[in-house]
């Protein structure tokens, strides 16, 4: 059951997620002195991440990490890497520790490995996933029908990374090489939220609470299981 917390404006959903963020790193900070955070790319958690930079949290203790990369370099407009750099890794945030996944490996699969690695070492459970979800039901890059999303939904899968080769879309653009968390790995956190915005993602998204296949529309496996809490935030 999915917790869902509905906004009338953009501003007032980011204002609350903030503020939400910011409560559970904390008290994963007091806990147990470390706290990680689980982000996503893509065009709709900027102004949260913007926001969340200028938290008064002791940013020093917080690890950021992806959920998942296009594999494209820093420099390109398409990294999710650069997108955290500019909108999170600012002002106060400027003092947390940054976990990517792109490496100079060429491809997402011959890189897996480096990044599974680092990741490995990153506190378990990690504190809090914020994920998208896209227009044809991905979330992190877990797309419809892809090479590689079988492996990368296995309940029992080790790792916590995975390639993923999507099928070309208008959702992927040119960007089908990927690296994404695992469903096990996103498993893993305390508390999973999903953040979009707009009634057409809202109507995808009552249509992937119906059952149906995972492969379709792969956000349902965090709708589908009990292990995690997961809460939705939207507005139009
Ligand atoms: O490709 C991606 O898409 C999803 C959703 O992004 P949005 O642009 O529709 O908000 C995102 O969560 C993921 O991190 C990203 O790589």
């Amino acid at each position: 059951m999915v917790k869902e917390f509905f906004f009338e404006q953009r501003h007032h959903l980011f204002t609350a997620l903030v503020a939400e963020c910011q409560d559970v790193l904390s008290e994963a900070i007091s806990k147990q002195g470390t706290a990680t955070l689980l982000v996503s790319g893509g065009s709709t958690p900027a102004p949260l991440y913007e926001a969340l930079s200028k938290s008064e949290l002791n940013w020093k203790k917080v690890k950021v990490a992806l959920v998942d990369e296009r594999w494209v370099d820093k420099s390109h407009t398409a990294s999710n890497e650069a997108l955290i750099e500019q909108n999170l890794l600012i002002n106060n945030a400027k003092a947390a520790t940054f976990i990517g996944m792109k490496t100079p490996a060429k491809t997402a699969a011959a890189g897996q490995s480096e990044t599974e690695a680092n990741y490995l070492k990153l506190h378990q459970p990690f504190s809090l996933a914020i994920v998208g979800m896209g227009p044809d039901g991905h979330t992190a890059s877990l797309f419809p029908n892809a090479k590689g999303l079988a492996e990368a939904l296995r309940i029992d899968n080790k790792n916590l990374t995975a390639a993923i080769t999507a099928k070309k879309s208008e959702v992927t653009g040119p960007n089908t090489d990927r690296l994404t968390m695992t469903v096990s790995g996103l498993l893993k956190t305390d508390r999973i939220i999903i953040l979009f915005t707009g009634e057409d993602k809202l109507d995808v998204f009552s249509l992937a609470q119906k059952p149906g296949p995972v492969e379709d529309m792969p956000i349902r496996v965090l709708l589908q299981q009990e292990q995690v809490p997961v809460e939705l935030y939207w507005a139009p």
